[in-house]
């Protein structure tokens, strides 16, 4: 008899003993079995379960329970399917199977070898059925979640009689944020159990989980380290999300196990405070070459350190700017998006927009339709793409429709899209609607209270059944969106006077937020930086605010929010010559300086035409400088001179500015 199989009957007898002294006895066979099958039996007897009922056994949920739960574990699915089909590549001929369930325990998905899964059948492991441990007593899942460690279930040690046939591997899988939210299983019949397949099932839940990360943060700044450079790229390695102005936004599991530290004491926290370095040092060594590494030492530990992910163009005054901080279209014109904006970039520091973007944080992947409410020009495009960029849709599209901007009669075909020849005018192939081009990712419906109240109510069934009929159809489509809608009116007022359905209010107003206006916030200093920063990435100076310009700044009422800031910004600096820095009052609008600062309401029509106005098609710094001198000297009746004075510039320049045209 071989020494392996010599062990294996050894541990069946002390199994044996244990189940008697536990379950007949009722006394602890300590010593007899691993402490942590023993702490499990202990709590499925609380739970009430009879280690000899056959089945305490709820029926795995309908196929449409089914697709909810597998829709709102989406995320871990996708990264979790090629590892499992990968893993049991390795233990094909083993009569195994594979299987992935979520944080409850609830089986989400399985690969199996047949034989064993309808043996596997018969003790419901199969998709939909749930393997808490409160339902099925001991077993690899529900225990691997009670305990949140990896854990190996060999026969007899599962609480329930009727599952001693199995052995099971399961290891945990935290997401980004740390929270467990499922478990990687191998179960097989207990006859042939392979040594190394706690080894696997670990080492593939730990793939899972940097997959999930590197997913969730593609976007960000990744720092990846460890002790040893021969463990960067591995499962193994530390990684830190890191904003570009330098904040740390998650840091995986290896790494705080590597920090020693926790997850709070580091996330939101400064790169520097956490890592002991400068991040734009560490860029500006690192950017050029993915391979290059470089040591850093935290806490006196040694760490080589590698970037990967989305690395910022910039460095500003030791600080990284990127482009989550330009204000510049969201929908570029090649159709992507501005990769890196997400809720912790915009986040510079004001309170109230602080809180904006707590909340909208919580109902990340939820699927709750949120409301974002908040002034013309205060950011509620750019916030509602950040969310959905932030969240688990980030790589699915994100359409945005605004239903002010578009003639009523367009909305619906816009929306709903339409079927060839549905109306005149129609192309013949038909088009799809903006819903069903936002399939797996975000509808932006912005401005939401000028939609008129028949497609309120189509738009409202949408939302309820969760699929879409083009016009000229009869065909229904199925559309999984993430819906977020912005408004400046006041929606409950609309919905008092009649012009905005009260039911679809309640279905969108799942989540509201209220974005704060520019002249309410306390951190118009930031915003000045970030977005002067952005605007003069391409010149060899950065540019700096006089004391007087940014109390110029700061004192104003700003009706068109940032819009209007980023505009004023653009002038300014277009009114530079090349050499020059520094911009000062004279470089900023009149209107600045007026003595009863302006409110909103009355304002907006009166805006100073040249800093307000939305420079139309005015993309380079060359034809806003031209436009602005035009513009002066229409305000200034044709006179150079007083134009050039508004202006604070000399002559020469505003005819140099003139000249280019
Ligand atoms: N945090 C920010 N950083 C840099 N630029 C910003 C920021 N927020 C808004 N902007 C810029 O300000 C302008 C207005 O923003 P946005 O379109 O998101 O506002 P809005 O509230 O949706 O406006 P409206 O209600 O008029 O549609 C855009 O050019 C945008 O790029």
């Amino acid at each position: 008899m071989g020494q392996i199989q010599l062990l294996a009957d050894e541990h069946d007898q002390r199994l044996q003993q244990a189940r008697q002294l536990f379950f007949d006895q009722g006394t602890l066979p300590d010593g007899l079995v691993d402490p942590m099958i023993l702490r499990s039996w202990e709590r499925c007897r609380r739970f009430g379960l009879d280690d000899t009922s056959y089945a305490p056994v709820m029926d795995a949920m309908d196929r449409v329970a089914l697709k909810t739960e597998q829709d709102r574990n989406r995320y871990l699915l996708v990264q979790g399917r090629p590892i499992m089909e990968h893993v049991f590549e390795q233990i094909r001929e083993s009569g195994s199977m594979v299987i992935l369930a979520d944080a409850n325990g609830l089986l989400l998905e399985t690969v199996g070898d047949p034989d064993f899964v309808s043996r596997a059948d018969r003790v419901a492991l199969l998709a939909g059925a749930s393997w808490d441990e409160n339902q099925r007593g001991t077993n690899a899942i529900g225990t691997a979640l009670s305990e949140e460690a990896p854990v190996a279930v060999f026969g007899g040690e599962h609480f329930l009689e009727h599952n001693g046939f199995l052995t099971c591997c399961a290891s945990p899988i935290f997401g980004p944020d740390g929270r467990l939210i499922g478990v990687l299983d191998i179960s097989g019949d207990y006859r042939s159990h392979q040594r190394h397949t706690l080894g696997l099932v670990r080492l593939s839940s730990a793939i899972v989980e940097k997959r999930l990360f590197e997913s969730v943060h593609a976007r960000d700044i990744l720092v990846c380290f460890h002790g040893r450079a021969d463990y960067l790229g591995s499962p193994k390695e530390g990684i830190a999300a890191v904003s570009p102005d330098g904040q740390v936004l998650a840091i995986n599991r290896n790494g705080t196990e590597l920090l020693g530290i926790r997850q709070v004491d580091a996330v939101r926290r400064d790169f520097s405070m956490v890592f002991e370095s400068n991040l734009a040092t560490l860029v500006d060594r690192l950017r050029h070459n993915p391979q290059a590494t470089c040591e850093i030492s935290v806490n006196g530990k040694a760490f080589h350190v590698q970037l990967r992910g989305q690395l910022p163009p910039l460095t500003v005054a030791g600080r990284v700017f990127d482009e989550p901080a330009a204000p510049r279209p969201l929908r570029r014109p090649d159709g992507g998006s501005a990769p890196t904006l997400t809720l912790d970039t915009l986040n510079t520091g004001d309170t109230r927009l602080q809180a904006a973007i707590e909340r909208a944080r919580r109902m990340l992947g939820r699927d709750i339709p949120i409301l974002i409410q908040g002034e013309s020009g205060a950011g509620k495009e750019m916030f509602a793409k950040a969310f959905h960029n932030s969240g688990p849709r980030h790589d699915a599209p994100f359409v945005a429709l605004n239903c002010a901007s578009i003639p009523e009669t367009l909305i619906e075909s816009e929306l709903f899209g339409y079927q060839g020849g549905a109306f005149t005018g129609a192309r013949k192939e038909g088009a799809p609607g903006k819903i069903q081009q936002a399939h797996g990712g975000t509808l932006f419906l912005d401005e939401i209270g000028d939609m008129p109240l028949n497609l309120q109510a189509r738009l409202l069934r949408v939302l309820q059944e969760r699929c879409v009929t083009p016009l000229g159809s009869t065909r229904s489509i199925q559309v999984d969106i993430s819906l977020v809608c912005a408004t400046h009116r006041k929606l409950r007022e609309e919905v008092a006077r009649g012009t905005f359905r009260e039911d679809l209010y309640y279905r969108l107003n799942g989540m509201s937020v209220t974005l704060p206006a520019l002249r309410e916030r306390t951190d118009i200093r930031i915003m000045v930086a970030k977005l002067a920063a952005a605007e003069t990435a391409s010149r060899s100076n950065p540019v700096r605010f006089s004391e007087g310009a940014l109390q110029a700044i700061e004192g104003y009422a700003w009706p068109g929010n940032i819009r209007q800031l980023f505009n004023v910004i653009r002038v300014a600096i277009a009114l530079l010559d090349d050499d020059e820095t520094l911009i000062t009052e004279t470089h900023l609008p009149e209107e600045l300086f007026e003595t009863s600062p302006l409110t909103p309401s009355a304002s907006a029509p009166n805006y100073d035409p040249w800093a307000a106005a939305p420079l139309e098609g005015a993309n380079s710094l060359d034809a806003i400088s031209r436009q602005a001198a035009m513009r002066a000297l229409e305000a200034a009746g044709g006179n150079i001179s007083s134009a050039a004075r508004q202006l604070g510039i000399s002559r020469n320049t505003l005819y140099r500015k003139l000249g280019r045209m």
